[in-house]
């Protein structure tokens, strides 16, 4: 018997106002796998991780995640994810050991120090972890939205643009992190506009355009010519 995928997306549109953000997207992403989102500027990746997340509620079409319903319980939803969003989501004038406080209060957790810790050191942040962040450069923001998405284990990661300004280390400690969540079974879904490391961190790849998904693959067939080919 196949097994439900974790992420099931079928015809989702997205308006704000006027624009239609999303027009007609159409994706599944199973456990245990890593979906890479890729696409120009505006193709609506951003857009689509947010609904995901339980951010913004679709406007029509079918969102499942994990089991739960986007459009009728965000709560679940967001429950059940871990979010890296392409922008924003930190406070200035925390320190990074509060914001991983604060994410395992609002999570419940117990014992969550030494994940924390660790997690910290992996993404070099630890020497900054009682540092208010407001002094962070962009590629350690990055870092600390990627840490997290992914404290409390989530049964789906979402991360949007995690390798955005960061240096190899933090590239090396994401991919890791993508690693890992994939051998204990999570699905992960990262958007990204370095088809390279897409292709290492994920095994399959969807491609969006103006808003409608216009190819998914293996990502080994994701070569630079069929890319570009999409893209256009
Ligand atoms: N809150 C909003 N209000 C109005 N328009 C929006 C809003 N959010 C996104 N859009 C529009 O929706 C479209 C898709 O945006 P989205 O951010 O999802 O694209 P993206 O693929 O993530 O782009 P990028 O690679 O530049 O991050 C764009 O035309 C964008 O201007």
């Amino acid at each position: 018997m196949s097994q439900t995928p974790a992420v099931v997306v079928r015809d989702l549109h997205v308006r704000f106002g006027d624009v239609e953000a999303v027009s007609g997207v159409d994706l599944t992403a199973d456990s245990g796998q890593a979906t890479a989102l890729l696409g120009r500027n505006g193709a609506g990746k951003s857009t689509t991780m947010k609904v995901l997340a339980g951010v913004v509620p679709p406007t029509a079409g079918e969102v499942t995640v994990a089991g739960h319903d986007a459009a009728t319980d965000a709560l679940g939803v967001k429950r059940v994810v871990g979010y890296c969003p392409d922008v924003g989501g930190l406070v200035p004038r925390a320190t990074p050991w509060e914001h991983l406080q604060l994410s395992a209060r609002l999570r419940r957790m117990d014992d969550w120090e030494e994940r924390g810790r660790d997690l910290l050191e992996r993404f070099e942040l630890g020497d900054v972890a009682h540092r208010v962040v407001g002094g962070f450069s962009h590629g350690m923001s990055r870092r600390l939205s990627v840490v997290l998405a992914a404290l409390h284990e989530p049964t789906v990661l979402l991360l949007d643009e995690p390798f955005d300004g960061v240096d190899p280390l933090g590239v090396e400690a994401t991919l890791e992190v993508v690693a890992d969540a994939r051998a204990r079974g999570a699905c992960v879904l990262l958007s990204t506009h370095l088809r390279d490391l897409a292709l290492e961190a994920c095994g399959t790849a969807v491609v969006l355009r103006g808003g409608n998904r216009v190819a998914a693959m293996q990502a080994g067939e994701l070569t630079g010519e069929a890319y570009r080919a999409l893209l256009d």
